[in-house]
């Protein structure tokens, strides 16, 4: 009798993470749940071209590395951040691709990034190394209008109406991010003395 293994399942949490919150988190957590994954990797942005001003990549995957240490199937690549190049998911994927050749991708992505997709760089090569998971997010409205079908899931998770700018905004006129990210990133917030003036 043969048996066929099944591959592994991984997802993939790309973001500028600047800093992660708990939108993040409940999106990841929910898409591993829905789509059976083994791990879900979370891919801090090293330069995203699209974004003027963003803080320092270390503080944004050291703050991605304390978020997601509590969850055994929470991991944090560095595949991005050391790119000496700007950041396109086509060069997350392949180098995923290249590290885990045995899985199969699902990249996740929030309603307003999956509403950009088609303005990817080389985005009729991303529908072959990934499947793509996009979740719902307050403020934006979740649609697959125009991408492949078979390519493109759609997930509504519980509504967090949390941003990472609004994050830095609070911290920047002293209001509190308790609860809104994790204790640990507060307290890395505070240590560093991270988003005290805005640029
Ligand atoms: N509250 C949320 N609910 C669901 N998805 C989210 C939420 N916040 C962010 N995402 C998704 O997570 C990914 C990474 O987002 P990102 O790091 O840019 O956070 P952000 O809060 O959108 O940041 P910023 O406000 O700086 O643009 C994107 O796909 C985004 O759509
Ligand atoms: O590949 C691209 O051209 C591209 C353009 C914009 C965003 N992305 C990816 O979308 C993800 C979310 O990005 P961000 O900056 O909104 O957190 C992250 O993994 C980015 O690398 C990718």
């Amino acid at each position: 009798m043969t048996s066929t293994a099944r591959r592994p399942r991984l997802g993939v949490m790309g973001g500028t993470f600047d800093p992660i919150h708990h939108g993040h988190l409940v999106a990841a957590s929910e898409v591993a749940q829905e789509f059976d994954l083994d791990e879900v990797v979370f891919v801090p942005t090293g330069r995203p071209y699209y974004k003027e001003v963003v803080t320092p990549a270390e503080h944004r995957y050291l703050m991605t590395v304390i978020a997601t240490a509590s969850n055994p199937r929470f991991t944090v690549s560095r595949v991005d951040i050391d790119r000496e190049k700007p950041t396109y998911t086509i060069d997350t994927l392949r180098d995923l691709r290249r590290e885990r050749p045995d899985s199969d991708l699902f990249f996740i992505s929030g309603s307003d990034a999956i509403a950009q997709i088609l303005s990817w760089k080389d985005v009729a090569e991303l529908w072959s190394l990934a499947h793509f998971v996009a979740v719902s997010r307050p403020g934006h409205v979740l649609s697959v209008s125009g991408l492949p079908e078979q390519d493109v899931s759609l997930l509504e998770v519980p509504a967090l109406a949390i941003s990472s700018t609004d994050c830095r905004d609070r911290v920047h006129r002293g209001s509190p991010v308790w609860y809104l990210v994790p204790d640990g990133v507060v307290q890395y917030i505070s240590k560093h003395h991270l988003y005290r003036s805005v640029e």
